[in-house]
């Protein structure tokens, strides 16, 4: 909250340079004082609310000083109008909050009645029940009413008080007066805090999730009568939502309704404010969006608090306990975002990462997905944990998440790329079987129909490599958009890997690569497995000037590796992608002086095939039955 700009305002006479004097100089000054005092800035004290700086300006009501007034009014956050008598009230309602209202101006009005020691302005309550209630009534722009006495010096630090207040607490976007309801806004904001301290999902919140929410909101734990007291109120007034399990959502919003009703609207915003929510009850930009910074060569991946998070997650919406979550499930666990992110609904999720035998994403497709969000868009990961509740007593808050890798140079430089998540571009003739290897990469059964990829798509999953380490792999096909991705730079320097791909049992498959690394020469500098797929199938001389394994020989490359989506041998190759992406100087054309490179079993293979039979063989060895 910045500051707080008082506009006082109100007809000539009732008193509104006196009770600024009262304030500032905790006196009434009988003595003539100027008829606009200057604007007065106070720096917070003790018990002002938020702590804000309060500025307080003066104005007349004079018909030539209206161009200042106006000014004023647009500038000020709250408006103190001031009457004193019984004309003076009338004018209250005839011309001052229709003049407000004229000029466009929507900041909360405290209605002041000053001169209350006069014994001709009445008693409190007949002043509370025949001037305030009726003009509160019809102007919802009325946070609130006070009386006051500049010459007694009564209630001035209030008045000013309820002005701060009036800005740093407001009532309007809470609760609707006139509807004697929370508003809509207010409503699904308090939901969704319900939801996120619901911790184990029961629809209630017991004694230890209402003690939590208490320390969060409040830093201070319940007494011990406050729990009874509390549910006793509100099973008074709507019984039920209180019982032995717990209190719940009805009951919590019965609970903050309370609070308005009663003025304290201040315990409303403590709490939609703990949880980031804005003025506007909207969550605070920043803390949707933190400062997140990718530099190039670097990618985003989660960090083991991220991982930890969305495995807590995953688990507490299982309710079932079947190892996936269903649509059911899903959209439970989705409730306090806007929804499912819209790239994966771009992607088809969950079709893209590994689901059980019902199609419900299992926890490793679970954290498969977000880790290929938060390679893609780690500014969707950060805000979905936002929106999820995932909380970091670390400064930095959601970033604690994630975290930046190690920026990778040179690719073709032996060693390790410290990254755990890695995108692989699979190209390769159309029909050349592509889109079966990512469905195998799902353990999805192999299917015979063939559907040509038009839009781009992406297999996530993890993979085990050898010595026990896992990491991520993204495999993306990119169907009509081959040509514009592989033209572009910044794409190619994200991907960590390429496969190209053929069909051993179809002549014109081999060309395509050919013509591919021809057409774009860049891709020589990214690292590169080749395989020929569907090994089941009949291996046939391919139309090209030099037969694959002539071709990668003659780039110092590993010759391909013959698989087939039909054997489950295939989770060698993705094993073999994943090395070949952790070690990238692997995939590069062997240097003469390089000493040969052992760790990589299917490269030995590559390198000894004079016979692309032999290598087949092999593979046929290892693998189990075809299925
Ligand atoms: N009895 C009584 N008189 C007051 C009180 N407050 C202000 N007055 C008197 O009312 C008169 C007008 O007070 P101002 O403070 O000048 O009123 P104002 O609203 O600033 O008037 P303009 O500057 O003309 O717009 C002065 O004679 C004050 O002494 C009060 O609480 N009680
Ligand atoms: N026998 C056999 N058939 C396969 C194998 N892999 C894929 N196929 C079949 O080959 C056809 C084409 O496979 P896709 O995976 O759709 O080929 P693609 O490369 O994705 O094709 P585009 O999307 O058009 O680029 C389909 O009918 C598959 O069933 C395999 O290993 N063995
Ligand atoms: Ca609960
Ligand atoms: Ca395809």
């Amino acid at each position: 909250m910045a500051a707080v700009r008082i506009c006082v305002c109100g007809d000539d006479g009732v008193g509104k340079s006196a009770i600024i004097t009262s304030l500032v100089k905790d006196v009434f000054i009988t003595v003539k004082i100027p008829p606009v005092l200057p604007q007065v800035t106070l720096p917070p004290t003790l018990g002002t609310p938020d702590n804000v700086t309060t500025t307080i300006v003066d104005t007349s009501a004079l018909p030539h000083e209206r161009h200042i007034l106006r000014k004023e009014l647009r500038k000020s956050n709250v408006i103190l109008l001031v009457y004193s008598d019984h004309y003076s009230y009338e004018r209250v309602a005839l011309f001052w909050l229709p003049y407000f209202r004229s000029l466009g101006v929507n900041v909360p009005v405290v209605l002041c009645a000053n001169k209350s020691e006069l014994a001709s302005n009445g008693t409190t309550s007949q002043v509370v029940a025949e001037e305030m209630l009726p003009v509160m009534n019809e102007f919802k722009e009325i946070d609130s009413c006070i009386r006051t006495s500049a010459k007694e010096h009564h209630n001035i630090n209030e008045v000013f008080f309820l002005c701060q207040k009036a800005v740093t607490h407001p009532i309007a976007p809470l609760y609707d007066s006139k509807e004697n309801a929370l508003k809509p806004a207010a409503v699904s904001a308090l939901q969704r805090v319900f939801h996120l301290c619901d911790k184990d999902k029961d629809g209630y919140w017991n004694d230890e999730e209402i003690n939590d929410f208490q320390i969060k909101c409040f830093e201070k734990p319940l007494g011990d009568d406050d729990l009874p007291n509390i549910k006793r109120s509100i099973e008074r007034f709507v019984p039920g939502c209180a019982g032995e399990h717990g209190m719940d959502e009805k009951g919590f919003l019965l609970l903050n309704k309370i609070f308005a009703e009663k003025g304290r609207h201040e315990t409303i915003w403590i709490i939609l404010r703990k949880f980031h929510y804005t003025d506007s009850l909207s969550l605070r930009d920043t803390f949707l969006h933190p400062k997140f910074d990718v530099p190039q060569y670097s990618s985003a991946e989660l960090s083991p608090a991220g991982y930890r998070f969305f495995v807590d997650l995953f688990i507490k919406f299982d309710k079932d306990n079947d190892g996936g979550l269903n649509d059911k499930e899903l959209t439970n666990l989705f409730a306090p975002t806007p929804g499912i992110p819209s790239s994966w609904i771009d992607s088809a999720f969950p079709s893209c990462t590994v689901r059980n035998e019902a199609g419900n994403i299992t926890l490793q497709g679970w954290l498969a997905q977000w880790s290929m969000t938060t390679f893609e868009e780690p500014k969707t990961t950060l805000e979905y944990l936002a929106y999820l509740g995932f909380e970091s007593t670390d400064r930095g808050g959601t970033t604690n998440a994630l975290k930046v890798t190690k920026a990778r140079k040179r690719r073709n430089r032996p060693g390790r790329v410290e990254r755990n998540v890695f995108l692989c571009y699979v190209l390769g003739a159309s029909g050349s079987g592509k889109s079966a290897m990512l469905s195998a990469f799902l353990q999805r059964p192999f299917l015979q129909t063939y559907h040509p990829t038009i839009k781009p798509r992406s297999a996530v999953n993890s993979v085990e490599l050898k010595g026990g380490k896992q990491c991520y792999l993204i495999l993306e096909e990119l169907g009509e958009l081959e040509p514009a991705i592989l033209e572009n730079r910044a794409k190619l320097d994200a991907c960590d890997l390429l496969c190209y791909t053929y069909d051993s049992s179809d002549p014109d498959s081999f060309a395509h690569i050919v013509e591919l690394r021809k057409k774009y020469p860049h891709l020589d500098h990214l690292p590169a497995v080749y395989t020929a797929l569907k090994a089941d199938q009949d291996k046939t001389m391919q139309r090209c000037e030099l037969q694959p394994d002539e071709f990668t020989s003659a780039l110092n490359m590993a010759a391909p590796l013959h698989v087939s989506t039909t054997w489950s041998s295939i989770s060698e190759l993705f094993v073999h992608l994943a090395e070949s992406a952790t070690y990238p100087s692997t995939a590069f054309p062997k240097q003469d002086e390089e000493p040969y490179d052992n760790m990589n079993l299917y490269l030995a293979l590559g390198a000894v095939a004079c016979a692309a039979v032999s290598v087949v063989f092999i593979w046929k060895r290892n693998s189990s039955a075809p299925s």
